[in-house]
C-alpha cells in the first residue's frame, strides 16, 4: 500500500532544495506568432511543460522523459517528462498557499478574474486550436469549437461565483441558523486525451469559482495545452499557485490521490481507471467526481425525419474520430426504415473528407495513437467474425498528402447486421465505428438499450412527443438527447449513470460537487442546561 513519504519538515528542506534547483519560467511556452506559422509537421515544443507556483518548472529527473507524439504525422511533438513525488508535493503546496487567498476573496472578485482568463482564451482561440490539433489529431474545426466551449464554460462559472450564497434559517425564541457554502481546498483534475482542453476547463472553471485551487494532471498523449491554460490564468492575475499542472502518467496521478493536502479528485477517463481513482480517494476519505466510459444508444423511430436521424447519427459517432466517452454507438434503428437509414448514413459517412487535421476542409483527423488505431481496426476484425457487415470504411486510411504517411488515420466505418452480444455492440470502441442494429417495438428498444452496464448518455428521435419522452424518462442514461445528439452547452450536467460514473461537470449542480455546506447555529438567549 502507498503512503506518503515525508513528513512535514523533511518535506520543507526538499522543497526548498527543489525551488532552488528547478527553474522557473515565466515566459509562456509558444506565443502566439510561433504558433501561427506552424502547420502540420512542422512544430516542435521545446522547455518545460509542469506548471507551478506561477511559471513552467522542469522536474528533477529528466532521464524519465518521454516522447509525444504529433498524431496527424508519427513525428515527435515533444517529450513528456513525469513529475515524481517532490514535484507533485511543490505543485499541491503552492496550490495550498494560492488557496488561502483566493478562498478569502468575495465571488464577484473571484469572477472579475475568471472573465478575464475566458476573454484572453477568445482572443487566443485559434491558436490553442492549432496546438490542440497538433497534439490530438482532431480536426481544426471541432478543437475551435472546443476552445469555444472551455472558455464559455469559465464564463459561465464566473457568473456563477458571485451567486454563491447560503440560507438563514429562524429558530425559535429569536436564535437562527445560517449556511455558508465553502470550498474544499486543494482539488486534483485528472484528465483524458481526447478534449484536453476542455477538460482542463470544465474542471478548473466551477472549481476556481467556488474558490479552490487546482492541480491538473493531463494525459501524457496530450501534456501541451493545459499548461496554456495555465499561463492564461496566471495572465488573467490568479494567486500564483491557483491552477497548476503536473505532467506524468498513472504514477503521478496516483501520488495526487494520496496526497494528504488535496480535498477531491475530478476524473476523466476509462472506467478500470475510475474504479482506482475511488480506491485511492476512498482511503483519505476524499469525494470523487468519475466522467467515465460509455456504450450509449440512439433510437431512431419511423416516423422520424430521416435527415435529421441521419445527421445526429453522423454526429453521435464521428466527433473526434469516435473518441468521445458520450458517443452514441449503439444505432437502432425501426425495421420499417433500416434499408432507407442504412443508404444515406453510408454515403454520408463514406464522403468524411480524412486528411490533415489543420486544413478547414479536413472532417476526420487522426487517432490519438498507433496502438490505440490498432486496437479500433481490431474490433472491426472481431466484428466481422462475429457476423457483423463492414458496410463501409474501418480500415487504415494513407492520406496522399506524404507528410502524412505516418499518421494513424483510419476510414469511419458503418456496422450492419449486429446483434446485442457481440463485442462492437457490447465493448466502447473509442474511434469511428457505428454499429446499427434493428428494431420492432418501443418496448423492446429500451430494455435493450438498458442492457448495458455503461449509463453516460442516449438519444431518440422521433416525431411523437408523447413518445420522446416516455423513452427518455425510461432510459438509464445521465444525458438524454431528443432529436439531437452529442451538443454540450455548458449551462446543461453532464455525467453518467451505472458505471459510466457519478458527479456532474457543467451546469449549476456542478457547485455542489466543489464545495461544501457550513452549518453556523446562533444562540440568542441563555443555554439551557441538562447538567
Ligand atoms: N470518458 C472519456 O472521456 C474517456 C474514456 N477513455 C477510455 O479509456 C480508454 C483508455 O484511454 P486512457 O487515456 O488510457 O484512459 P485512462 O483511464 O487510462 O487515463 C485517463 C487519465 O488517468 C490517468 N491515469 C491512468 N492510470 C492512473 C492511476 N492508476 N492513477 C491515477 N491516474 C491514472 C492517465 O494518465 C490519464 O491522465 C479509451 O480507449 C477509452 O475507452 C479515454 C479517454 C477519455
Ligand atoms: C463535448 N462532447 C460532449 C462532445 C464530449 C465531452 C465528453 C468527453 O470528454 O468525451
Amino acid at each position: 500500500m502507498f503512503s506518503y513519504p515525508y513528513g512535514e519538515r523533511r518535506c520543507f528542506v526538499r522543497s526548498w532544495k527543489l525551488s532552488k534547483m528547478a527553474q522557473l519560467l515565466r515566459t509562456p511556452l509558444l506565443s502566439p506568432a510561433v504558433i501561427r506559422s506552424a502547420s502540420t509537421g512542422t512544430m516542435e515544443v521545446k522547455g518545460p511543460l509542469s506548471f507551478w507556483a506561477g511559471g513552467r518548472v522542469n522536474p528533477l529527473d529528466m532521464k524519465k522523459a518521454e516522447p509525444v507524439y504529433e498524431p496527424a504525422t508519427g513525428r515527435v511533438l515533444c517529450d513528456m517528462v513525469p513529475c515524481g513525488p517532490e514535484e507533485v508535493d511543490q505543485a499541491v503546496k503552492s496550490a495550498h498557499s494560492a488557496y488561502l487567498k483566493w478562498s478569502k476573496k468575495a465571488g464577484m472578485e473571484r469572477a472579475r478574474v475568471m472573465l478575464e482568463a475566458a476573454r484572453i482564451i477568445r482572443e487566443q482561440r485559434d491558436e490553442i486550436a492549432k496546438m490542440e490539433v497538433i497534439n490530438n489529431g482532431k480536426s481544426i474545426t471541432e478543437a475551435q469549437m472546443d476552445i469555444d466551449i472551455a472558455w464559455q464554460c469559465i464564463e459561465y462559472y464566473a457568473g456563477m461565483a458571485g451567486t454563491l450564497s447560503g440560507q438563514h434559517i429562524q429558530l425559535p425564541g429569536g436564535s437562527f441558523a445560517y449556511t455558508r457554502r465553502e470550498p474544499l481546498g486543494v482539488c486534483v483534475g485528472i484528465g483524458a486525451w481526447n478534449y484536453p482542453f476542455q477538460i482542463a476547463a470544465w474542471k478548473s472553471a466551477p472549481a476556481l469559482a467556488c474558490g479552490n485551487a487546482m492541480v491538473f494532471k493531463p494525459s501524457p498523449m496530450t501534456p501541451v495545452t493545459a499548461v496554456m491554460l495555465a499561463e492564461i490564468y496566471a495572465q488573467a492575475g490568479v494567486p500564483e499557485g491557483l491552477f497548476n499542472v503536473v505532467q506524468g502518467g498513472a504514477e503521478t496521478g496516483s501520488l495526487l490521490c494520496h496526497h494528504p493536502l488535496v480535498a477531491k479528485v475530478s476524473f476523466t477517463g476509462s472506467v478500470p481507471t475510475g474504479k482506482k481513482i475511488m480506491e485511492m480517494s476512498a482511503k483519505g476519505v476524499k469525494p470523487v467526481t468519475l466522467e467515465l466510459g460509455g456504450k450509449s444508444p440512439l433510437i431512431i423511430f419511423k416516423d422520424t425525419e430521416l435527415e435529421n436521424a441521419v445527421n445526429g447519427a453522423l454526429m453521435a459517432n464521428f466527433l473526434s474520430q469516435g473518441e468521445v466517452c458520450c458517443n452514441g454507438t449503439r444505432v437502432f434503428v425501426q425495421r420499417e426504415i433500416m434499408p432507407q437509414f442504412l443508404e444515406k448514413v453510408v454515403k454520408r459517412t463514406k464522403a468524411i473528407q480524412i486528411g490533415d487535421p489543420l486544413l478547414h476542409e479536413t472532417r476526420m483527423g487522426a487517432l490519438i495513437s498507433r496502438p490505440h488505431l490498432e486496437r479500433v481496426l481490431g474490433f472491426i476484425n472481431q466484428a466481422k467474425k462475429e457476423g457483423a457487415r463492414v458496410l463501409c470504411g474501418g480500415e487504415p486510411f494513407v492520406p496522399s498528402d506524404p507528410k502524412l504517411k505516418g499518421g494513424y488515420f483510419m476510414s469511419p466505418s458503418v456496422l450492419d447486421n449486429c446483434t446485442d452480444e457481440m463485442t462492437c455492440v457490447k465493448e466502447e470502441i473509442f474511434g469511428p465505428v457505428m454499429s446499427v442494429l434493428s428494431f420492432d417495438t418501443e418496448e423492446e428498444v429500451i430494455e435493450r438499450a438498458n442492457n448495458t452496464t455503461f449509463g453516460l448518455a442516449a438519444g431518440v428521435f422521433t416525431r411523437d412527443i408523447a413518445r420522446a419522452h416516455r423513452v427518455a424518462e425510461n432510459l438509464q442514461a445521465g444525458t438524454c438527447f431528443i432529436n439531437n445528439y452529442n451538443i454540450s452547452p455548458v449551462e446543461v450536467p453532464f455525467g453518467g449513470y451505472k458505471m459510466s460514473g457519478f458527479g456532474r461537470e457543467n451546469g449549476q449542480v456542478t457547485i455542489e460537487y466543489y464545495s461544501q455546506l457550513k452549518t453556523v447555529v446562533v444562540e440568542m438567549g441563555d443555554v439551557e442546561s441538562l447538567f
